[in-house]
């Protein structure tokens, strides 16, 4: 008889949803953290770098609080006082994620480093676990690129980031996805100058172009200088405050006073003992089946941002976290067949201001998935009676759809545009034709309508057609 039922393996946003699932039907669970419980998300992602948004934000708005009329003067910033919200933000949230919650649940809790001894034990912290089933959820981590000269020069990554005691005075950050970018408007509200360097030809280079160049626009009027396509050739140490020096191909030399590393993720293997367990991984994380299930020890299941459902490398988010956790349930508890993850409706949100979300399918991402005929619908925000009412009309809802008018994918561009996103997941994951949006009623006036006009737009040529004017034509004779 085994020790435990599930040997969960990370507490973070995937192993806490799993632990007390586990527990909740009656399992007995082990829950295995070596560092903070709640992992990324709550430590040193998501809440810290909202929360440090939120404060930035409240500055950004008094300063363009001119555009309604009111004038402000510029905002001080209290540095100490920002960090305690963003230290407050985490310790609200930390007692959900806490061991003593989890342990009131049943849930063993080890703090402690864990590693596979054998395909079915686990050793950590001097004691040896058996288990049924085993849930690695250990994770990903700030890759530390091979940058010649990096080992000479101080660098901060997302785990050190929310920690700085001082306000940087030129942070330059390396990696224009959505860290870099996310924090590279923060701390430019906030009064640093910042400068992003991004080795692809451009910024969000994931993302739809024409809503990653609103997004590059927006941080380009905050005061962020881009290099992108840069080759950065070597870092040095800089002299008094400018302790760092990156040397761009070309010969260009910027000094900054801190660098930021965001330049992607890493998944957290290391030290794991695959090997003795007979886990495969690659460099994209824990080989897994479409279910989660490891692909060679089926005692073994894998989520999060660790896992790697075919070969297609991970999906870090915290809603896939959670997504993850429910095919685990339903594949590994339950054993319903046939449970798979599908990413076809899922939504990322980069929380700078406007906010880029997508759902489903960019225009480029459809074309590559096979989609030749697709029919793109727009509706700009300045055509938003909400968004002009607010002086905020830059932006664009933009929906790719079949020509049947299947809705593959939406991207906003928008305030909160993130919050908008949940619909077109439904409509996607549910299948539902653009004529559920398109005659849908939404209150007035609000941002989301953007969306409805795109979709109505696309039934306007039927609508107006010769056909409908002459049956108009016809029906008006009618008594
Ligand atoms: C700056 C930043 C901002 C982000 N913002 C967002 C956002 O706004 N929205 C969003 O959806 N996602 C966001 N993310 C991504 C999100 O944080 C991750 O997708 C999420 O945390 C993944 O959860 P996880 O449980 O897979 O891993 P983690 O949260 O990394 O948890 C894994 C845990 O496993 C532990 N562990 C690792 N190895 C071992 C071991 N051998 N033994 C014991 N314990 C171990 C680690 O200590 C860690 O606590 C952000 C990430 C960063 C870095
Ligand atoms: N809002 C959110 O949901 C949110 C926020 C932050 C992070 N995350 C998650 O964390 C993941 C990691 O974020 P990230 O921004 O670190 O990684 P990323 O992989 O999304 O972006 C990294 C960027 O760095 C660039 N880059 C790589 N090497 C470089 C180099 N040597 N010099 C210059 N540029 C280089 C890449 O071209 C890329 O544009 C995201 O993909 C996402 O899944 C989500």
């Amino acid at each position: 008889m085994p020790d435990f039922d599930v040997a969960v393996i990370g507490a973070g946003a995937a192993g806490l949803s799993v632990a007390a699932i586990g527990s909740g039907l009656g399992l007995r669970v082990a829950l295995i953290e070596r560092g903070r419980m709640g992992g990324d998300c709550l430590n040193y992602g998501c809440v810290p770098s909202k929360a440090l948004l939120a404060a930035a934000h409240a500055a950004a708005e008094a300063r363009r609080a001119g555009r309604l009329g009111i004038r402000l003067p510029e905002p001080e910033v209290d540095w100490a006082a920002v960090r305690a919200h963003v230290r407050g933000a985490i310790d609200r949230i930390a007692p959900n994620d806490s061991a003593a919650r989890y342990r009131g649940m049943g849930v063993e809790v080890v703090e402690a480093t864990a590693r596979f001894t054998a395909p079915d034990e686990i050793e950590a912290g001097g004691r040896r676990l058996t288990f049924r089933r085993a849930v690695i959820a250990a994770g990903s981590a700030a890759v530390v690129p091979e940058i010649p000269g990096l080992g000479a020069v101080p660098f901060l990554t997302n785990e050190t980031l929310f920690d700085l005691e001082e306000r940087p005075a030129h942070l330059l950050i390396l990696g224009g996805g959505p860290i870099g970018l996310e924090m590279a408007q923060a701390h430019a509200w906030l009064g640093c100058r910042v400068t992003v360097i991004e080795a692809a030809p451009r910024v969000a280079v994931r993302e739809d172009e024409e809503l990653a160049d609103g997004v590059r626009a927006a941080l380009a009027a905050d005061g962020v200088a881009f290099r992108e396509g840069a080759k950065l050739l070597r870092l040095e140490p800089g002299t008094g405050a400018d302790r760092v020096v990156a040397v761009l191909d070309g010969g260009e030399r910027i000094a900054g006073s801190h660098l930021l590393l965001a330049v992607g993720r890493a998944p957290r293997l290391e030290g794991l003992g695959l090997e003795a367990a007979g886990i495969e991984a690659g460099p994209r994380g824990i080989r897994t089946r479409p279910d989660l299930r490891s692909v060679s020890n089926r005692r073994v299941w894998a989520v999060g941002d660790i896992a790697d459902p075919e070969g297609i490398g991970p999906r870090a988010f915290t809603h896939v976290a959670g997504q993850h956790a429910g095919v685990l349930v339903r594949a590994m508890l339950f054993r319903l067949p046939g449970t798979r993850v599908d990413y076809a409706a899922l939504p990322r949100v980069t929380y700078t201001d406007p906010e880029l979300a997508q759902v489903g399918l960019t225009e480029e991402e459809a074309r590559a998935a096979g989609h030749t005929d697709l029919r793109i619908q727009r509706w700009p925000l300045s055509e938003n009676d909400r968004a002009i009412a607010e002086g905020r009309a830059e932006g664009l809802v933009k929906l790719v759809a079949t020509p049947g008018g299947r809705l593959l994918g939406a991207g906003i561009l928008a305030p909160r545009a993130g919050d908008m996103a949940g619909l077109y997941g439904l409509m996607i994951g549910r299948r539902l034709p653009l004529s559920a949006l398109a005659s849908m009623v939404l209150p007035y006036p609000t941002l989301s309508e953007g969306g409805k006009r795109a979709a109505g737009d696309f039934y306007a040529p039927r609508l107006l057609s010769p056909f409908t004017k002459r049956l108009i034509g016809l029906l008006k004779r009618l008594p």
